[in-house]
């Protein structure tokens, strides 16, 4: 196992909350579709602050679900800007979860992200450098 599925990353999540009965799938565990749309939202809110401004998800690098999430679970989501280019940007996620009445701390899934800064016409805008 290598460090960085042991240690969550340094910064404040991005988004964090408690898995619910009603995330749940028939089987009792977290639907990977709320994890999905948890971390779109996460994504988006780095984008949306890094471009100052609306973006949209262009593309989404493929997602392994490493952990199941159980209901009570407090789950947190991480991002970080890992790539800008004209009009896009790359944000990595990540997604711990910690038992409810537990200190330890597991990876459950992490992505990339593709966003891109859109203008009020929905039409790709530069990306004002840092
Ligand atoms: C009232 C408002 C309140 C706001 C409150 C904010 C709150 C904050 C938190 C909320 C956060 C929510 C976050 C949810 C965000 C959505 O749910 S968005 C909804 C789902 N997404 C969509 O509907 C987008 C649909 N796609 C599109 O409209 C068009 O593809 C786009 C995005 C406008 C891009 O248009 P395009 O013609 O493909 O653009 P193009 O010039 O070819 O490429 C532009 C850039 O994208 C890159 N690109 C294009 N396709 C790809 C691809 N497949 N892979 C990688 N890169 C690509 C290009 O390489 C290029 O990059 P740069 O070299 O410029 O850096």
């Amino acid at each position: 196992m290598t460090d960085d599925i042991l240690k969550p990353p340094n910064d404040s999540p991005v988004i964090r909350t408690i898995a619910m009965p009603a995330d749940t799938n028939p089987a009792g565990d977290i639907f990977g579709g709320w994890l999905m749309a948890h971390m779109d939202l996460a994504a988006g809110n780095v984008a949306t602050r890094r471009v100052k401004g609306r973006a949209a998800t262009v593309a989404v690098e493929a997602m392994a679900f490493l952990s199941p999430v159980l209901v009570g679970d407090e789950v947190s989501f991480y991002g970080t800007v890992i790539a800008t280019g004209r009009t896009s940007l790359k944000i990595r996620i990540e997604a711990w979860r910690r038992k409810r009445e537990g200190e330890e701390i597991i990876k459950v899934t992490e992505a990339t992200f593709t966003f891109v800064a859109i203008d009020k016409d929905r039409r790709p805008r530069p990306i004002d450098p840092i």
